[in-house]
């Protein structure tokens, strides 16, 4: 499949800091792509690049086939950003923001507000002064915001930004279901890894101006996690610090932890395991994102 998004060598400075640096990265229609990085990788710089907003010193950009360095304003009718400073009129109400954006786009659905005030839960506080809105509201909005004109692409800048638990539940879970009702490509920027986990098809990770890894979990997880530390909910408690070859370690609560050469051994220690007691969960410790990034990290 061709690259919805196909980036190739690029650079960027300000004045004398590079802050981008031989980039390469590739997305497909309709994926959500986590890009990955601590504060000041390059992660902002990167988007708004790709927006148009800005322009490498080098470099090829291709976003279905637009040029951001040129056509910024093509781009910016296909593509919706979210950012911190969201943009919106703290006077006004929430639908009259949406309805003059919506004007501003040339949005001419009348229905698409509605149907953005209902799709984000928003209906209740139609009529309120964003000004009094909750920040987890002001996401919605501000999400509402960019999908006004059914871009093919959304851009969002660390959307999860100053929202408790379940404010970042409700966004991500909005974004997911979005994505599959419409197909919009998403790209993610974030540094909490673990928010990310279940909502993206792959991930890149920038550091230092540069991506540095992008792929799927499993295929990270292949390329990146060798040797596999599971957690066992057992009845079982081994007197050693060793069973059947594998170093283990009790935890309490009946919890024993195994380090393993591969997940390919984990079939042959619970059939000896359940040969001698009852296993009542096992979870692969370090296969998350947050491991897989700091591998990746301490192998560059
Ligand atoms: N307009 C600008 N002029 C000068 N330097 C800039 C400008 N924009 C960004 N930078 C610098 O570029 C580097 C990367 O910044 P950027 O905002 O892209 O990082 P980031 O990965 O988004 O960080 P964060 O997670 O903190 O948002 C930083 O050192 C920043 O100071």
């Amino acid at each position: 499949m061709t690259s919805f998004i196909h980036v190739e060598g690029l650079y960027k400075s300000f004045g004398q800091q590079t802050v981008l640096e031989n980039v390469n990265f590739n997305v497909k229609k309709g994926e959500i792509v986590g890009l990955l990085g601590t504060n000041g990788a390059g992660k902002t710089t990167f988007i708004r690049i790709l927006n148009g907003v800005i322009k490498p010193e080098k470099g090829s950009i291709s976003l279905n086939g637009l040029d951001p360095a040129s056509g910024g304003d093509e781009i910016r009718k296909i593509s919706g950003i979210v950012t911190e400073s969201a943009g919106l009129y703290h006077q006004m109400s929430g639908k009259e923001n949406l309805e003059l954006f919506a004007e501003l786009y040339g949005v001419t659905d009348e229905k698409r507000v509605e149907e953005l005030l209902e799709l984000f839960d928003l209906k209740e506080h139609r009529d309120k002064p964003v000004g009094k809105y909750s920040t987890g509201m002001k996401k919605r909005l501000a999400l509402a915001k960019a999908l006004l004109h059914k871009p093919d692409i959304l851009f969002l800048d660390e959307p999860t930004n100053g929202l408790d638990p379940d404010g970042i539940q409700m966004v991500l879970s909005y974004l997911k279901k979005y994505n599959q009702e419409t197909g919009t490509t998403i790209i993610i920027c974030s540094h909490v890894l673990h928010q990310l986990e279940n909502i993206c098809d792959s991930f890149a990770f920038i550091e230092n101006g540069t991506i540095v890894e992008q792929g799927t979990l499993t295929e990270l997880e292949d390329k990146y996690v060798q040797n596999v530390t599971v957690k066992v909910s057992t009845t079982f408690m081994p007197q050693e610090n060793h069973y059947s070859g594998f170093p283990c370690k009790v935890l309490g609560n009946s919890m024993v932890a195994f380090d393993l050469p591969s997940k390919n051994d984990i079939p042959q220690l619970l059939n000896g395991l359940l040969k001698r007691d009852p296993v009542y969960s096992v979870t692969i410790m370090n296969n998350d994102l947050q491991s897989i990034y700091f591998r990746v990290r301490g192998n560059k």
